[in-house]
């Protein structure tokens, strides 16, 4: 369980996130909402990505207070995420499969993925969808208790959302997973909240 108490963050003044409560369960935990609703920056915070000005992320028991984010290096590891951007570090495909150790199951994301051609490429000189999609290889790769996916739908094409909506199906079962997205999600939430002027709700 990820879960996230009170959560508040300001840029320049601009509050994006403003005292949240959320919890994500094993499953496919859904967060929507329009643009600028601060879902992004919510996902990063949860992913202890993003220090929040006040608050506590509850990662899997342990806790992470705003003021006292050195906790948060000792649990980054347990929760892989994939940004709303395609950017990624400019190395070949393979030395990033490398990352998380266990080469076998990144092998095994690469190929369902369609990468496997790829392996020699400079990562940031493939096209926005093919990064999309070894993004996507890399944190199921490295998933192993939570997965937290930022538009995860985006840049991809009907195959590919094809991949992501089978695969997601296929860890709902062992992973808490957040996904983040302006419409439909590309399968069933187990939970749904609503975002919006950087407040939160459950909804149906
Ligand atoms: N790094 C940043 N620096 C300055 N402002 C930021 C930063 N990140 C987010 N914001 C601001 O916080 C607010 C919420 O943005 P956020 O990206 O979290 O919303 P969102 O719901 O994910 O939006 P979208 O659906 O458009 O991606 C916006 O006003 C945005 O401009």
């Amino acid at each position: 369980m990820l879960q996230g108490l009170d959560l508040w963050k300001s840029f320049n003044g601009v509050t994006a996130v403003r005292g949240v409560y959320i919890t994500l369960y094993t499953g496919i935990n859904c967060i929507k909402g329009p643009n600028g609703a601060g879902k992004s920056t919510l996902l990063r915070m949860l992913s202890l990505l993003e220090r929040p000005d006040r608050g506590t992320i509850v990662v899997f028991g342990k806790r992470v207070d705003a003021d006292r984010w050195a906790e948060a290096d000792r649990l980054r590891g347990r929760i892989a995420y994939v940004p709303q951007t395609s950017e990624l570090f400019a190395v070949s495909v393979k030395s990033l499969l490398s990352m998380c150790g266990d080469r076998a199951k990144a092998g095994k994301w690469a190929a369902y993925f369609g990468l496997t051609r790829f392996m020699d490429r400079n990562a940031m000189a493939l096209s926005p969808g093919i990064r999309r999609r070894l993004q996507l290889a890399l944190a199921l790769a490295c998933a192993k208790e939570a997965l937290l996916l930022d538009e995860p739908e985006s840049y991809l094409d009907d195959e590919a959302r094809g991949l992501l909506a089978d695969a997601l199906r296929d860890v709902a079962d062992s992973l808490v997973v957040g996904y983040v997205s302006h419409d439909e999600p590309l399968v069933p939430c187990r939970h749904s909240y609503f975002m919006s002027g950087g407040t939160i709700s459950p909804t149906q």
